[in-house]
Parts: structure tokens; C-alpha cells; sequence
């Protein structure tokens, strides 16, 4: 019943032998070549620079009567080194005198131009437009006594070398000359210092990388290995440690910020990764600029042709840090995504709402706390929606039919005597996978109606529970991730958590579970311009740093239509008179009375807010809610009056399509 996977996030197309874990990594058309760290874990550590690619090391261990032999022959290359330049003192008193008449002449050259700005007062240069009167005259005394010092100097040489003839003036010009370069590199050294540390850099040394580990307190310097070279990857370098002896990866994860800080880069930049198979070892990865921040990541639906299948293809959320795909399954699962407003959730739920939109054969239920527009487009697609209904009783009604629909689901498991729907079973009996999408679920879990909030959380707890057997999925969104919002009884069942920015530590801990903020996974160190990016967990896992797919206005409506098209060719639309859609329509032309052209739009909405369902509704609502159905307002003039309205033919032209 469901269409073949035919998609290259389909896990069928793994290699043979690779696990899959959810929200793991997977190969989707942009992942970056395979991480060279992988494979030399066994490789002896060498010290050195980074590597274009990664070289195979020569294996097995150095011997010590080989270590010997080089030792000796460092040995006696410096012996004659030394041998050599005993010789020839005047080599070593070359070397001295360049070093210092550099360093002097850079010196003097910094003294001159000194004297120069202090002869022309050139600190009060602003002040020449204001002041040139005092500028000028202190110009000229300043020059005045320049010069006299200058003709003294002369003068004084002159005495020197008449009285001591030239050995005495020499011996006096490179006094001078020692001490404007003892001068200048006394200045060199001070503004290195207020520079600051530097960072490590793009292309750190392994000894850099060690070093940056021991300034985070992960063990000493010589207890650090870094195995194998520190390569390129992509716009990053890469390193595989291993940590000094008792020291897990768990360590190294949580004074990620420490690392940042050492190796001078924002945390963000940073991943770390376990090594599979050695807990003492990590790779370690830093990107050269922020991986949260510009171009957006594209999702593949938008380019792909065909469909998706519930059972076999994966929601493409976005991509970690380090570029490769995030993906995850939705059979057997539920979700929760938290953030604070403007985190980017809508933007994360698109990516859901779209895979499942393109499987004409999951049934969408979909309501929206802030009874807004984020979920019209897909409304039309839907066997179940709240629209703009406010209150408990709306919601509380859809979930009553899901529960029914599950009740009915476990019978059949009963009488079949299986633990729970298969993709098998789905097809043979007709049965469709759910989608309960609720976005805003503080409207209904913590609207202050205890006794109405605790049947709602009981509820959607229920279905969350009991759904995952039946292929009902459940997935709740909110802006509060708090206790109160999503009582802890009901996020330990949400098997996927999708923590967006948040201000707090507790409030991300509220959505990935307590704890996870101290071990380094904390949304809240998320900032504004990093749009999308958050942690996403799903069970199992550790949280993964991503940033969400962006699905564009144009995008969204073009995979919407698709969806409506994939839908319709396989039958599975919402009766006609249920969507929404048709059932504005039908309310606009009510509205209308009676006028063949159509009517003004303050008469329409005169009579469309006496209506069921459409309370409170005005003007630019009304224009958007039409909008997706191809009416728009327009001049309509009747009796003589030209006014903002809408048209009879737009209208019922709409409800034709529809
Ligand atoms: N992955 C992303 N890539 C690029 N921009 C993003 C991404 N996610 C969110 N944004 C930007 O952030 C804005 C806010 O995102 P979104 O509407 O999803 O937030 P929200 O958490 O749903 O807000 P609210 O709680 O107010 O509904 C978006 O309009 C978009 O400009």
C-alpha cells in the first residue's frame, strides 16, 4: 500500500554491516569525505603540522637500541657544530653585530620618527582647524629646542672624535645602537603581550593540540598523545587524541568550553566525538568559522521527485557541525521540540510536517496552540485539524479520535496476537501511520485550567505511550520548555527531543532530559544569529550540535502541492466537505448573500464572525487564510460603491479546484 522506498536517505541503501542509530549521521548528497581519523587509530603518534591528506604511518615500535643510535647522532652533529664555530670567533661576533645592528637600526628608526612627531606636534594635529595659533607656536618651540639638542649632539661628536680620534665615537655609536635595540625589542615583546594568547589556529602542530588539552586540564602535557597527524578537513582541522591513562571521552565532553578556550575558538566550533572501541581516545574537530551561521542547509525534499514512506525513509532535520546529514527515523517514535520564540521551531517542524505530507498514506492530525498560520498549508492535507477552535474541547475532541482509532488499532493487534503494526500489517489491513503534530502545547498543558490541562497532558501521554505500537506518532512543540508545560512524565516518553535556543540551561535540560547541560549539551549557549541551530537527541544517542533544514516560503508551497497531488493520485485527501478549506469557502459564499458579483469584504466578515468557528476573524485573516486557496481581495464594485472585497466567481472557481 505504501509507496517503494525509492530515496537516498533510505536505510535499505546502508553498506552492509553499518549499524544505524537514530538521529545518527547519515550519507545524504552533501556529506563531507569519510573522516580520515578513523582509520589510523593503531598508528604510532608523530609530531608535526598538519597534513593535506593522511599519511600511512610506518607501524610497530621504535626500538630502543634505534632510539640510541639516534640520540648519538644528534650528539655529535651539535658537538661539531660547536667545534666549528670555536674556531671561527669572528662567525659568533658576525652573528652578535647583525643581530643588534637590526635590531638597533629598527630602533633608531622608531626614535627618529618619534622625534619627529614630538617636533611637529603631531598629537595636536586635530587641533590645527580649532587652534593652529597654539599648534604653530608650539611647533616652532618645540623645534627650536629640537634643534639646539641636535647642534649640541653634533657638536659634542665632533669634540669626541678631535680629542679620542674614531675608536671612542665607534664604541659610542654602538652603545647607542645596542640600546635603541635593547629599546625596540623591550616595545616588541610589550605589544606581543597585549596582543594576547594567539589562538591555535587553522593548521595547528599536534604539540600545539596537546598543549591546548593540558591548558584545559584534560592531564599533562607528556601524558596527551595525539594519534596519527592533525589533518584538513573540509573548512576545519581534525586531531584523534587519546587522553592520558583513566581519563574517559565523557571528560574531554564536558570541558568542551575549557578546550574552546584553549585552543582560542568559540565552543560551538568545537566537537567531540568518541572513538569507537577506545573510551580513552576522542576526535577532535574545529571548524575555522562558526558551523551555526551562514548559508542555510538546504533539505534534499525540495530536489527530490518522488514521495517519502513512513516505514523506510528518514526526516531529514538538518546537518551537524561537521556538514554531515542529521536524520531520523519516525516509526516507533515520538517527539518534542523546545525553544525559546523565534528559536526556530516552526522552522524544525516544516521539516516533519513535509516528510510526512509527501507519504499520501499518513493520516495528519494538526493543531496549533497559537491558532495561527503555520500549519494552513498543510491543513488541506489533513484528516484532523483544530483550525483557529480555541479552548480545551477542540483539542481535547481530535485527540479523542486518534484514541479511538488506536483502541481500534490494539483490538486488531489482539486478535492478529502481534505486538504491534508493521509495515506488513499496515498494508494488508489498510491501515495508515498517524501524525499528531501539536504545536504550542502550553496553551493546553498549562493554560491554568488545572483539571482541563491534566486531561489534556493525560491524554496526548496515552497516545504517546500506546501510539508507538499502533504507528501513531506524537509530536509536541513548545516555546516554555518547562516542568509545568511538559510534566516530566510525558517528556520521558518523547523518544526524540529537539532542543532550539533557550535561555536557560534548565530550560534545554527541560527538553533533552536533566543532566545533559552539564555534560556539555546545553541549547542555551545557542545566540540569536545562530538560527537553527540546536541539539538534537534521539533515544539512545548522545545530543547531536545541529542546524535545522530551512524550507522557504516557495518551497514549502511547492512540497505542499506535491503532497495535495501525491494525495489525491492515491485517493487519500480528506473528504471534500471536512477540509477547512472547502469549509471557508463555502462559509465566504454564504456570506456573500446575494449579489452575483460577489461582496465587499466588511459585509462578508459582518456575516462570516456570526458563524461557528469564525469568531473575531478580520480582514487580513480572512486574506490569508484565502490566500492558499488562490483568492485574493480585489476593487468590487456593487451599487455604485467601489470597494475592497471579494468576487462570487474567484470564489466558487476555488471550491472547484477544491
Ligand atoms: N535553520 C534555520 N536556518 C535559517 N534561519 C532560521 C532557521 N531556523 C530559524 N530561522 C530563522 O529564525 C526565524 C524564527 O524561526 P521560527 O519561526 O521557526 O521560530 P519559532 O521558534 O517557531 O518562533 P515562535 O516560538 O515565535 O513561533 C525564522 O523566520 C528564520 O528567519
Amino acid at each position: 500500500m505504501t509507496a517503494e522506498p525509492n530515496f537516498s536517505n533510505d536505510p535499505d541503501h546502508n553498506p552492509p554491516g553499518q549499524d544505524r542509530t537514530d538521529a545518527e549521521i547519515v550519507p545524504f548528497p552533501k556529506t563531507r569525505d569519510q573522516d580520515p581519523a578513523d582509520e589510523p587509530d593503531a598508528t604510532p603518534p608523530i609530531e608535526g603540522r598538519i597534513v593535506k591528506t593522511f599519511p600511512a604511518l610506518p607501524g610497530g615500535a621504535v626500538s630502543g637500541a634505534q632510539m640510541l643510535a639516534d640520540w648519538r647522532a644528534s650528539a655529535q652533529q651539535l658537538t661539531d657544530r660547536v667545534g666549528e664555530l670555536a674556531k671561527r670567533p669572528d662567525l659568533v661576533i658576525n652573528a652578535i653585530l647583525k643581530h643588534e645592528l637590526y635590531y638597533g637600526a629598527l630602533g633608531t628608526g622608531r626614535g627618529i620618527r618619534a622625534a619627529w612627531s614630538w617636533a611637529t606636534a603631531a598629537e595636536l594635529n586635530a587641533q590645527l582647524g580649532s587652534n593652529p595659533k597654539m599648534v604653530l607656536e608650539l611647533r616652532k618651540s618645540r623645534q627650536r629646542m629640537g634643534g639646539a639638542a641636535l647642534g649640541l649632539s653634533v657638536l659634542a661628536t665632533f669634540m669626541v672624535w678631535a680629542a679620542f680620534g674614531p675608536f671612542l665615537f665607534t664604541l659610542a655609536a654602538l652603545l647607542g645602537l645596542g640600546a635603541a635595540g635593547a629599546a625596540e625589542r623591550k616595545l616588541r615583546s610589550a605589544g606581543k603581550a597585549d596582543d594576547g594568547r594567539g589562538a591555535l589556529g587553522t593548521h595547528p602542530g599536534s604539540k600545539a593540540v596537546r598543549g591546548a588539552l593540558a591548558n584545559a586540564k584534560l592531564g599533562k602535557l607528556d601524558q596527551i598523545r595525539v594519534i596519527g597527524a592533525v589533518t584538513r578537513d573540509g573548512d576545519a582541522w581534525i586531531a584523534t587524541v587519546e587522553l592520558p591513562p583513566g581519563i574517559p571521552y565523557s571528560a574531554a565532553a564536558k570541558k568542551r568550553p575549557e578546550i574552546a578556550s584553549a585552543i582560542g575558538v568559540d565552543e560551538v566550533q568545537v566537537a567531540i566525538d568518541p572513538v569507537k572501541g577506545h573510551n580513552g581516545r576522542i576526535k577532535l574537530w574545529v571548524a575555522d568559522e562558526d558551523p551555526m551561521q551562514g548559508d542555510r542547509v538546504e533539505n534534499p525534499l525540495v530536489s527530490q521527485a518522488a514521495g517519502t514512506s513512513f516505514w523506510t525513509d528518514k526526516v531529514f532535520a538538518g546537518r551537524d557541525a561537521r556538514g554531515r546529514a542529521v536524520a531520523f527515523s519516525l516509526v516507533e517514535r515520538s517527539y518534542l521540540i523546545g525553544g525559546e520564540p523565534g528559536g526556530g521551531k516552526s522552522v524544525a517542524s516544516n521539516n516533519i510536517l513535509c516528510f510526512a505530507a509527501l507519504d499520501p498514506y499518513i493520516d495528519l492530525y494538526l493543531g496549533d496552540g497559537k491558532y495561527g498560520f503555520d500549519q494552513m498549508l498543510f491543513e488541506p492535507l489533513a484528516k484532523g485539524v483544530i483550525g483557529d477552535r480555541q479552548g480545551h474541547d477542540p483539542v481535547m475532541e481530535m485527540l479523542e479520535t486518534v484514541r479511538e482509532e488506536m483502541n481500534r488499532r490494539y483490538k486488531l493487534l489482539r486478535k492478529l496476537g502481534t505486538p504491534k503494526i508493521t509495515r506488513e500489517i499496515a498494508a494488508k489491513y489498510g491501515i495508515n501511520p498517524i501524525l499528531l503534530h501539536l504545536d504550542e502545547i502550553q496553551t493546553w498543558s498549562a493554560s491554568g485550567d488545572t483539571k482541563a490541562d491534566k486531561a489534556f497532558v493525560l491524554s496526548v501521554a496515552d497516545i504517546v505511550g500506546r501510539g508507538r505500537a499502533a504507528a501513531i506518532v506524537t509530536g509536541a512543540v513548545t516555546q516554555r520548555p518547562a516542568a509545568e508545560v511538559v510534566p516530566t512524565r510525558l517528556r520521558d516518553i518523547l523518544s526524540i527531543r529537539w532542543a532550539l535556543r533557550c535561555t536557560t540551561p534548565d530550560a534545554s535540560d527541560t527538553i533533552l532530559g536533566s543532566g545533559r547541560a552539564s555534560q556539555g549539551f546545553s541549547a542555551a549557549k545557542f545566540n540569536a544569529d545562530q538560527r537553527g541551530a540546536g541539539y538534537l537527541l534521539s533515544e539512545g544517542a548522545l545530543p547531536i550540535q545541529t542546524r535545522s533544514a530551512f524550507l522557504n516560503e516557495s518551497e514549502l508551497s511547492g512540497l505542499a502541492s506535491r503532497a495535495y497531488d501525491l494525495r489525491k493520485a492515491a485517493g487519500t485527501l480528506p473528504a471534500t466537505a471536512e477540509r477547512p478549506g472547502v469549509k471557508l469557502l463555502m462559509a465566504v459564499l454564504d456570506a456573500m448573500g446575494g449579489h452575483p458579483k460577489g461582496a465587499h469584504t466588511a459585509e462578508i466578515l459582518d456575516a462570516l464572525t456570526k458563524m461557528d468557528g469564525y469568531d473575531g476573524w478580520e480582514a487580513g485573516k480572512l486574506a490569508a487564510a484565502l490566500k492558499p486557496l488562490g483568492v485574493f481581495p480585489r476593487q468590487v464594485e456593487i451599487d455604485g460603491r467601489n470597494r475592497n472585497g471579494y468576487r462570487r466567481e474567484d470564489v466558487t472557481q476555488a471550491l472547484d479546484r477544491a
